[in-house]
């Protein structure tokens, strides 16, 4: 393995010059995490940040791959800004970077198009990292080892001239870690340069040059293991661990009073980021992506179309027949089977979108690093589960229709119950994918979810008609796609005019309570489920935006939950 990361392709690799200067980074609250670091990473080899837990090792990382913009101090790419200098570099968080549903190869291949590159590419870093064997394996069957390989072959992919890796070893076993160093060393050898976060003395060892913080976040030591060692005048990295935790900080010097000058831009520009396919490109890419990763999780699946069956058997078997017969009407549960669908509607969509996001923020994060555009995510995330939620809808009219539980009316008006519901799924969806783009895991995910469904339930004039709410409920009402669904599905369903002339004598009374909520054209509250759709889509575009740093958009001090 080691030959082939040399032989190949990336023995052309210019590695980087990497600097700091003084690099402080303050959090939001006024918190300073990182103080007056100044390292210099040499192309060709291998740097190490190492210090104890929470000194700062990875928003140092981040920070000196550009990704978070100092507070105060520079940080440089071969003598520039990093947004400016747009060195190709990879960037290897401790999580995964490929969803573990796919293939290897299959993953790399997506991760190959997203960035510019192709098929050779994807050969080159399965051979080069020694995966070629387990190339046809999912990622999520792969051992700890070969994850994180496959995370830096995602990386080698584009041949970036630096290297970046948060935890590299954590996880693997001593033989398995020294594997990856030397592999890591090899890429050194070949011009890379290599920065990384460790824990480990083994890795130290291994590493050219080394970065110790202190637990304020200051730098304690830096120099060559050796130099480090014989400072501290310790036997191995675990006494100048405890040695780093005890001792009092050397001191940065006090920041100058004007901003330290910036460094020299070297002249000669190399070739930057490969571009990456355009929007439209992206969007059928991220969508045969979706769509292949919902084939291969087949229990997601089964129960992703499993429970609107479910559902729609329960809503068949809940209500009795003929509850929209003119000549036999019963008023209450004509308005309930409608609040149902409208609630089931909303209801998956929200479902299906709270997912979608935070289970693959990672991925998300990274590839927003090389050439994701968020409009062609998002957009591929509608292509893909809004068709599934219609589905469910339509099966949801008809199974109802031909039970007897809706009016016997003609296709127009099921036209408008059709497009109201799949509008509602849409709303939900749009709604979901904005917590799912806002929330940091699947579990805060799944608890927003009766956080979002109760209010949905209550304020969306069903129960409490909204005549009879107060002035407040009216209001959280207006900001409910339910109301205006089960309104837009109440006018298509004529209720109006079933509870005015059908047979039933509590019809009048209970429009009277219900006031004008079905007087309005469907396609006027179509007009607000469309917007709401809109609106939260936007915003989870926004959300994304904040939380995904770009190059050219680096995170500013602490900002931006991982
Ligand atoms: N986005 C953020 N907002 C607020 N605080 C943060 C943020 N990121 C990190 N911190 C805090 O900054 C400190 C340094 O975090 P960092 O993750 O860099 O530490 P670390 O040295 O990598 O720790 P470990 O070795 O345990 O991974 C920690 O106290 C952490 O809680």
């Amino acid at each position: 393995m080691s030959a082939r990361v040399t032989e190949t392709g990336q023995k052309a690799a210019e590695g980087a010059r990497i600097h700091a200067a003084g690099a402080g980074l303050r959090l939001r609250g006024g918190r300073d995490v990182l103080r007056g670091v100044t390292l210099e990473a040499p192309p060709g080899r291998i740097t190490a940040i190492a210090g104890g837990s929470g000194a700062g090792k990875t928003l140092l990382l981040e920070t000196l791959a550009g990704l978070r913009r100092p507070s105060s101090g520079l940080v440089g790419h071969d003598g520039a800004d990093p947004a400016e200098a747009a060195v190709p570099f990879g960037f290897v968080p401790q999580e995964d970077i490929l969803h573990r549903g796919l293939g290897l190869r299959q993953s790399l291949r997506y991760a190959a198009r997203l960035r510019g590159a192709d098929g050779e590419d994807v050969d080159r870093v399965l051979r080069e990292l020694g995966l070629w064997g387990c190339a046809g394996q999912s990622v999520g069957s792969l051992s700890g080892g070969e994850r994180k390989r496959a995370g830096i072959a995602v990386e080698l992919l584009t041949r970036p001239r630096a290297l970046f890796l948060d935890e590299p070893t954590s996880g693997l076993d001593p033989a398995t870690g020294a594997r990856l160093m030397d592999l890591l060393g090899r890429l050194a050898a070949s011009g890379v340069t290599v920065v990384l976060t460790t824990h480990s003395p083994a890795d130290l060892a291994r590493c050219d040059r080394l970065l110790f913080l202190a637990p304020d976040g200051s730098p304690a030591r830096e120099g060559t293991p050796g130099e480090v060692l014989g400072h501290y005048g310790a036997a191995d990295f675990t006494e100048v661990y405890t040695a780093v935790a005890e001792a009092p900080a050397i001191r940065p010097a006090p920041e100058p009073a004007d901003p330290p000058a910036p460094l020299p831009a070297r002249p000669a520009r190399r070739p930057g980021p490969r571009p990456g396919p355009g929007a439209l490109a992206q969007w059928l890419l991220l969508t045969r992506r979706g769509g292949e990763l919902l084939r291969r999780d087949r229990l997601s699946a089964a129960i992703m179309v499993g429970s609107p069956l479910m559902i729609v058997a329960m809503f068949a078997l809940l209500f009795r027949p003929g509850v929209f017969d003119p000549a036999r009407p019963v008023p209450s549960s004509t308005a309930m089977v409608l609040f149902w669908i409208a609630f089931g509607a909303f209801f998956f969509g929200l479902a299906y979108g709270l997912l979608q996001i935070c289970a693959e923020l990672a991925v998300v994060r990274r590839e927003r690093l090389t050439a994701l555009r968020l409009g062609p995510y998002l957009a591929a995330k509608v292509t893909l589960l809004l068709p599934v939620l219609a589905i469910a809808d339509a099966l949801l009219l008809v199974v109802l229709r031909a039970g007897d539980r809706l009016p016997d009316a003609g296709a127009g008006v099921y036209g408008s119950l059709f497009a109201t519901s799949a509008l509602a799924s849409a709303a939900g969806l749009a709604l979901g994918l904005l917590v799912s783009a806002a929330v940091s895991d699947p579990g805060q995910a799944a608890l927003a979810l009766p956080l979002l469904c109760f209010p949905q339930v209550l304020f969306s004039g069903a129960f409490v008609p909204v005549p009879l709410m107060a002035a407040a409920g009216q209001w959280i009402g207006a900001a409910m796609t339910n109301r205006w669904a089960f309104e837009a599905l109440g006018s298509a369903a004529g209720l109006e005019e079933l509870w005015t002339h059908g047979a039933s004598p509590l019809g009048p009374p209970l429009l009277a309570s219900y006031g004008d909520s079905f007087a309005h054209a469907p396609w006027s509250r179509w007009l607000i489920l469309a917007g709401f759709t809109v609106l939260f889509l936007s915003a989870a575009g926004w959300m994304l935006h904040r939380r995904c740093p770009t190059r050219s958009r680096p995170l500013t001090g602490g900002t931006g939950r991982r």
